[in-house]
């Protein structure tokens, strides 16, 4: 950081980034009571990045805007810029337990899909909960960030941890996974998006019609997780689950479509990214990733090659203006 100058506010911007993810897999058990779905999922970390800029304001509040460097489509996505804003919710829950909490603005890069199943909204709260903690000196620690994570969705102590981990209860119960080798992937990113509540309200709707009583999930397959830890392509691509593919499909068939290109044009195995649309394609080595992205973008998809793990959000920059 920069020193500040006597006498006049110095704004101060925290630059915080923060990875999407893929579900390497994916249980789904019954629907509960409060709504909610206990899950056993292997979340890995991608390096397809958010980044939120939260600088000081001094006018009190909380403001939002999505940055020009943003590489999505955002005309036909619809992000909300005030209190819905995943963002804004955790600057919102920071001021609250922060002691020399100000105004903010949040400039928010998005990179990764909206409602897209990569848990970007949850890359942008957990990027700005470390931001605002930094902005504030708030001084707390991984652990009680990581509880505040879990108040603002499922999928956001993750985007904070990153890396491989297993996550149970909703997805929020993270065991970090000591797998870092890295497997390389193929995106193939719609241009629409699905709603997850939907997504995880057909599994219900297909299983009640199949009258499947679903067992609650104790835990993930090791194989998946030996798979990793070795960077093992082959055998990951014999052990990729997720229980919301059948019910992303029955929302939006050409994903099924998706899913066979990719196979056809050489990736080893795909698999629907948590509630989709995203597809993510399992590709034998980096090389074999980016020779898979141009095929695909040649047959007019939308794809990125990516890897992972990465870590999870960290600061990239401090400065006073
Ligand atoms: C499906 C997953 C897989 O990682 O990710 P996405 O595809 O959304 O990225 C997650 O379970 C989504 O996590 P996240 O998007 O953070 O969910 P939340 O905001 O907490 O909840 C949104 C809604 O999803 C449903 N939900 C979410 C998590 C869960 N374990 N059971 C559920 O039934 C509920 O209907 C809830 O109201
Ligand atoms: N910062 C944010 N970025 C994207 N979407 C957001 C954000 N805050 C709230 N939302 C809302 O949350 C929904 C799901 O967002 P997102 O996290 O991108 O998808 P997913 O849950 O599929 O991973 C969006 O449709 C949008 O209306």
């Amino acid at each position: 950081m920069t020193a500040a100058r006597p006498g006049r506010f110095t704004a101060r911007t925290v630059r915080v980034k923060a990875p999407g993810k893929v579900n390497v897999s994916l249980d789904v058990g019954p629907l509960r009571p409060d709504g909610y779905h206990s899950v056993a999922s292997v979340y890995l970390a991608v390096s397809l990045y958010e980044e939120v800029a939260a600088t000081s304001t001094e006018t009190p509040g909380i403001t939002v805007s999505i940055s020009p460097d943003s590489t999505l489509d955002l005309d036909a996505v619809d992000i909300p810029l005030d209190g819905n804003n995943l963002a804004y919710k955790a600057a919102a829950i920071m001021a609250d337990v922060s002691e020399h909490a100000t105004g903010v603005h949040l400039e928010i890069t998005k990179r990764v899909p909206v409602a897209g199943g990569m848990g970007g909204g949850s890359a942008d709260a957990a990027a700005t909960l470390l931001a605002c903690d930094a902005l504030w000196n708030s001084g707390l620690s991984r652990e009680e960030l990581a509880h505040l994570a879990a108040e603002l969705g499922a999928d956001v102590p993750f985007s904070l941890l990153g890396g491989t981990a297993v996550g149970l209860g909703l997805g929020d119960k993270l065991s970090p996974a000591l797998a870092k080798a890295q497997t390389h992937w193929v995106l193939v990113t719609a241009d629409y998006g699905l709603s997850t509540p939907e997504v995880y309200r057909t599994l219900d709707r297909l299983r009640e019609a199949e009258g499947v009583e679903a067992a609650e999930p104790t835990g993930v397959d090791p194989q998946i997780l030996t798979a990793l830890r070795g960077g093992d392509a082959e055998a990951l691509s014999r052990v990729l689950v997720n229980d919301l593919q059948r019910a992303s499909i029955e929302l939006a068939p050409s994903l099924r479509d998706t899913l066979g290109i990719g196979e056809s044009h050489g990736a080893i195995a795909g698999i629907v990214s948590g509630s989709g649309p995203t597809v993510a394609l399992l590709a034998d080595d980096s090389v074999a990733a980016e020779a898979l992205a141009e095929a695909l973008q040649r047959y007019g998809l939308s794809a990125l090659a990516v890897h992972g793990p990465v870590p999870g959000a960290r600061i990239v920059s401090d400065t006073l203006i």
